[in-house]
């Protein structure tokens, strides 16, 4: 087992306020996790650790056995590492297909002249075909509906080429039959080599998904292990099921 991603005695304050403590978490290449805990435990502070959205007060990560602890969020999404937002906020007036583009010229190409366009619109098309989106390519993205609006931020994600994916809460809000839409793209991209780090409240999905749980609760991790063995944890069905 190669470890891709290694979280080491992470504490992250607000304030007075510790969001995390002492969080210690192994996410190994190729793995599919699943991260629960109840409101306000912490999920989304650890995904802004780990993408850099925020930087830490303590410990340390590191990714590819480097320290990036202090990385520049960009810096990280350029050794591999891209997350989706809970609230996606695509660029409304433009296109489906041109809001994978502009990424996809500038920040993985490195274009600004606009060289290369054929290229950069085929790889935009081989990605919306990947997400199932490929009907609505020179929709406005302002019409999307939300399960579309969802695909359209992974494959945003999934343009920058990451090795390790974090998808904060990419079903809230599905129909069921969407929920497992969003999960064999998911599926997908894992068997096609991609880590996934996966933050649902959803059990259902979290379970069909995870090879693995991690629970988290005040900002601490009470829980690591089998989905079946992290469910049956009395402290998790506690703490997040409230039975
Ligand atoms: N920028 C911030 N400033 C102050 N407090 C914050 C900030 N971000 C998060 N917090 C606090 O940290 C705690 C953890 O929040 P976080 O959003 O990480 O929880 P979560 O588990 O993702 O919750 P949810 O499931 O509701 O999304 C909460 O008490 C929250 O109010």
């Amino acid at each position: 087992m190669t470890t891709l991603l290694r979280v080491e005695t992470l504490t992250k304050r607000f304030g007075g306020f510790t969001a995390l403590s002492d969080v210690n978490l192994n996410v190994a290449k190729g793995e599919r996790l699943g991260l629960i805990g109840p409101n306000g435990s912490g999920k989304t502070t650890l995904i802004n650790c780990i993408s850099g959205v925020v930087q830490i007060d303590q410990g340390a990560i590191a990714f590819e056995n480097r320290d990036i602890s202090a990385l520049a969020a960009y810096k990280r999404a350029k050794k591999g590492i891209a997350r989706t937002f809970q609230i996606p906020r695509p660029f409304h007036s433009m296109s489906v297909i041109e809001n994978l583009m502009v990424p996809l010229e500038y920040i993985v190409h490195g274009l600004v002249d606009g060289s290369n366009r054929n290229a950069v619109h085929a790889e935009a098309s081989e990605l919306l075909h990947r997400m199932r989106l490929s009907d609505r390519t020179n929709a406005p993205a302002g019409q999307l509906s939300q399960v579309e609006l969802r695909k359209l931020e992974l494959a945003r994600a999934v343009a920058a080429r990451p090795r390790l994916l974090i998808c904060d809460e990419a079903m809230a809000g599905l129909a069921t039959k969407e929920v497992h839409e969003i999960l064999d793209i998911l599926m997908e991209l894992n068997a096609s080599g991609i880590t996934i780090i996966m933050v649902e409240h959803i059990l259902q999905a979290v379970m069909r998904f995870s090879q693995r749980i991690v629970c988290l609760t005040a900002g601490r991790i009470i829980s690591d292990g089998a989905p079946v063995d992290v469910m049956a944890n009395p402290e998790v069905r506690r703490a997040y099921l409230g039975s």
